[in-house]
């Protein structure tokens, strides 16, 4: 089976980890989850006692941390200086202030770097989720889906998440983290032009892997049939 590369990516809780670890391990694919390699660095300045409302702090120390992501879509793994992060980068502390730090340009220059290296690296291909991957990271890949859903079912699924946890406080988190990721100057969150649109508001998880799957199925046989017709 020929490598395939696969960009994911959509505002914050529409699906993206769920249907792209799923989706990765169905079809015998290595996994990025880039959200979690910017959680990891913003864990590491807070750590350190940056500053994270000053974009120069950030920038001067932002090479600093040596931050590894395991690619395995059954155990997918993430250490920031040989340290497991993979606890530490989900608190409150960490959601609440990843924008301001994944929006420094230097910062995202590092992270994009490593995250083509991995890329390249992935020997049977690789599904890669997070906000500017069809756009920046990888305009090249195979096949790239940009999931939606309402916020409505976003904040439900997030509050039935983090039990007991304000459905409406849930859904106005979520929203201005999206504000800011989408409004930033460098590789703001958006649909890439080629990307496939999935809105997930009224899909089961099953459904939407079964239709990313089935996308890229087709994707392969239509790449199989211009090399066949070529030859
Ligand atoms: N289609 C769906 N229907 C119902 N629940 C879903 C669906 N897709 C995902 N979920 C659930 O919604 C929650 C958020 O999903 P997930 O973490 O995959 O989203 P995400 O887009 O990666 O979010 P973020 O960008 O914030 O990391 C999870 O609990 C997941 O099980
Ligand atoms: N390609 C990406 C991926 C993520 N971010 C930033 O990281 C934050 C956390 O992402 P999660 O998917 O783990 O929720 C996100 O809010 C963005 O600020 C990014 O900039 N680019």
């Amino acid at each position: 089976m020929e490598s395939v590369i696969v960009a994911i990516d959509g505002p914050s809780g529409t699906g993206k980890s769920s249907t792209s670890k799923a989706v990765a391990a169905k079809l015998g694919l290595s996994y990025l989850d880039t959200g979690a390699q910017y959680r990891a660095i913003t864990w590491w300045m807070i750590s350190n006692g940056v500053d994270v409302s000053d974009a120069g702090a950030i920038a001067a120390v932002a090479a600093k941390p040596v931050i590894v992501s395991g690619t395995d879509p059954s155990r997918p793994t993430i250490t920031v200086d040989g340290v497991d992060a993979s606890g530490p980068i989900r608190t409150e502390e960490v959601t609440s202030r990843v924008s301001a730090v994944s929006a420094v340009p230097e910062v995202r220059a590092l992270i994009t770097e490593l995250q083509r290296t991995i890329a390249r690296g992935a020997e049977h291909g690789i599904v890669v989720e997070g906000r500017d991957i069809g756009t920046t990271v990888l305009p090249d890949a195979d096949l790239k889906i940009f999931l939606t859903a309402s916020p409505e079912a976003r904040a439900a699924r997030r509050s039935g998440e983090l039990k007991g946890a304000d459905v409406r406080a849930t859904q106005e988190a979520l929203v201005k983290r999206d504000a800011a990721d989408s409004s930033r100057k460098t590789s703001p969150l958006a649909k890439a032009d080629d990307a496939v649109e999935v809105d997930t508001t009224d899909l089961t998880l099953d459904q939407v892997i079964e239709c990313v799957v089935t996308l890229v199925d087709e994707r392969r046989s239509r790449d199989a049939a211009q090399v066949e017709a070529s030859e």
